[in-house]
């Protein structure tokens, strides 16, 4: 079976994307990366475009890749400039690397108005642009920019186009719907049509405009095409590259087509959240195959079918590509959702069915008044915990008081308690930068002496939801607060008409579970590496 072959242009294209700014170091640890997954080429830049390009072919140098080649990207000469006098085919050269990728224009729209020159003119830049990369001992790879528009709007020429390219010497032809805006038919056709007029081999570029960027390089390899450009999470231009995180698992499993190394497909989601903490990007829940929620199951029908069959509710299983299933429990559930749970957190069978049905019924309660725990897992365990496995709070509100004070035009906080561990009163202040953060330093300082450890948890995020606006300042509140430990992450969540309240109820978790976490350490890693279930996020 000839593999697909699996071209990354995270590094170039996924860079064009909005929000995303990759220094050079970070390039090469994508790099690098993909290079031990097996991936075939990686784009690195445009290094006639800019110093931060030019850096990563100087410090790629200095690394033996296994299985990669990078790729150096430019476009055709200019218009009236030779190619040994083009500075961006110069450039090409300076990169010091095997392939070269150069995009040229195929829409005879894009020649009138956007090169500004003829037909002919730029037939003549495609070729010679391509023979003399080739004459300098480099393999030239051509990005026909375009490609599916202009072929729609005029056949013969686009196809000229790519036949300077080939007289040129080109080793691939990479046919581009750079306007990302054509369906999965038009593309299968086309391709087929170039595959009867040229010897050389093809690949595909899509953007995702139409959202169909993954399922359009699908078509075109099904039509002949033997490379897939695309990048990691789908990052790019716009709406961003056909998703090389889906398309992989989709040649693999779906089309029984061979791509980088099997054994690398279990290594897919470690990857997406690799480049995302790199990318500065948020994670993609929703994300097919990788993203968090890939495996996530809500509804109580489709947990009592997957805890009979998980191929009832999963088309592949998440641990072909590094995922894990993960069960959700909210107001949707039902009681095989908390068996679930009673499982995945070892914690035997529960409760007889009336006494798991009146914590269902509990749980939807709270729900019902705006808790949600969905994302505070953290709260939901320390629930269930109390509800039958008699789990003692380890500390307890005797009083607080919360000051406001505007002194001088400046706003000081200052948060005052008593709270009683293990018997213990202990009275505190402390002040912060607004109540809740007085609040928190208040009970961390409180409760320092005895649980050393909170000072390794670190409050992530603090998000504040307003319930149900209309009540305008008395409206309900949903606090979720997010904790970590510079190893996993979970969620907490208070509720509450009143700001402090809601805050309060959720910090306390977050220390409570925080605190749990630590006592149960040795088996929560046992369990995670045996059965590949954790709690929160690791
Ligand atoms: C489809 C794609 O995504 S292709 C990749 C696009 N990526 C980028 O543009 C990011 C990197 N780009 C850059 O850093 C800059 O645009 C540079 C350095 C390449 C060029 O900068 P400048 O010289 O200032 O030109 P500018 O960006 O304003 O315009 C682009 C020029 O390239 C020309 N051009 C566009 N495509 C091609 C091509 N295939 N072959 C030759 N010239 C081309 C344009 O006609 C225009 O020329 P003009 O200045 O004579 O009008
Ligand atoms: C070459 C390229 O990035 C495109 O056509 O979209």
């Amino acid at each position: 079976m000839p593999r697909v072959e699996i071209y990354d242009t995270t590094l170039r294209d996924g860079n064009q994307g909005e929000g995303i700014s990759l220094s050079a170091k970070d390039k090469v640890k994508i790099a690098l990366r993909l290079d031990e997954l097996g991936f075939h080429y990686i784009e690195g830049g445009w290094p006639g475009s800019n110093p931060k390009d030019l850096r990563f072919f100087e410090l790629i140098r200095e690394h033996q890749l296994k299985n990669a080649h990078i790729c150096a990207f430019g476009s055709t000469r200019k218009s009236g400039v030779a190619a040994d006098r083009d500075e961006n085919l110069q450039q090409i050269i300076r990169s010091n690397v095997q392939v070269a990728t150069i995009f040229g224009k195929t829409w005879d729209f894009h020649v009138r108005h956007a090169l500004l020159t003829t037909l002919e003119d730029n037939l003549q830049m495609i070729e010679e642009s391509v023979a003399y990369l080739k004459q300098q001992g480099m393999e030239v790879f051509y990005d026909a920019e375009h490609f599916f528009d202009g072929f729609a709007a005029n056949p013969e020429y686009s196809l000229a186009t790519l036949q300077a390219a080939e007289k040129g010497g080109a080793a691939r032809i990479i046919l581009c719907d750079t306007n990302g805006g054509r369906l999965p038919n038009e593309i299968f056709d086309m391709v087929s049509a170039v595959k009867e007029s040229l010897d050389v081999p093809l690949g595909v570029h899509c953007h995702n405009d139409g959202e169909l960027a993954v399922a359009n390089s699908l078509a075109a390899v099904q039509a002949g095409a033997i490379q897939v450009q695309g990048t990691i999470n789908g990052y790019g231009e716009r709406c961003g590259n056909a998703n090389l995180c889906s398309i992989i698992p989709n040649l693999a499993f779906k089309c029984q087509l061979p791509s980088i190394p099997e054994q690398s497909l279990a290594e897919l989601t470690e990857l997406s959240r690799f480049v995302s903490e790199l990318a500065n990007m948020h994670p993609m829940n929703n994300q097919p195959y990788v993203g968090g929620s890939a495996f996530a199951h809500k509804a109580g029908v489709h947990v009592n079918a997957l805890l009979k069959n998980p191929h009832t509710y999963e088309h592949v299983e998440p641990e072909m590509v590094g995922n894990r299933r993960r069960v959700l429990v909210s107001d949707q559930s039902g009681l095989s959702n908390l068996l679930y749970k009673y499982q995945e957190l070892d914690l035997g069978l529960g409760l007889d069915k009336e006494a798991n049905r009146r914590l269902l019924e509990e749980l939807k309660e709270l729900e019902n008044q705006g808790y949600q725990f969905e994302g505070a897992e953290g709260s939901f365990e320390l629930r269930l915990r109390k509800a039958f496995h008699g789990y003692q709070e380890p500390f307890s509100l005797e009083n607080l008081k919360i000051l406001i004070e505007v002194r001088d035009g400046t706003v000081y906080s200052e948060a005052i308690i008593k709270i009683n561990v293990n018997g213990q009163v202990v009275h505190t202040a402390a002040e912060g930068n607004g109540p809740v953060n007085a609040l928190d330093n208040a009970l961390r300082k409180a409760l320092e002496g005895f649980y050393p450890e909170i000072s390794g948890m670190q409050l992530n995020d603090y998000k504040v939801r307003v319930l149900d606006e209309k009540d305008g300042t008395g409206a309900v509140v949903r606090v979720l607060v997010e904790t970590g430990d510079g190893h996993c992450s979970w969620g907490t969540v208070g509720v509450s008409p009143n700001i402090i309240e809601a805050s309060w109820e959720a910090l306390v978790d977050s220390i409570a579970y925080g605190l749990l976490r630590q006592e149960n350490k040795d088996d929560i890693d046992t369990q995670k590496i045996i059965t590949g279930v954790f709690r929160g996020k690791c």
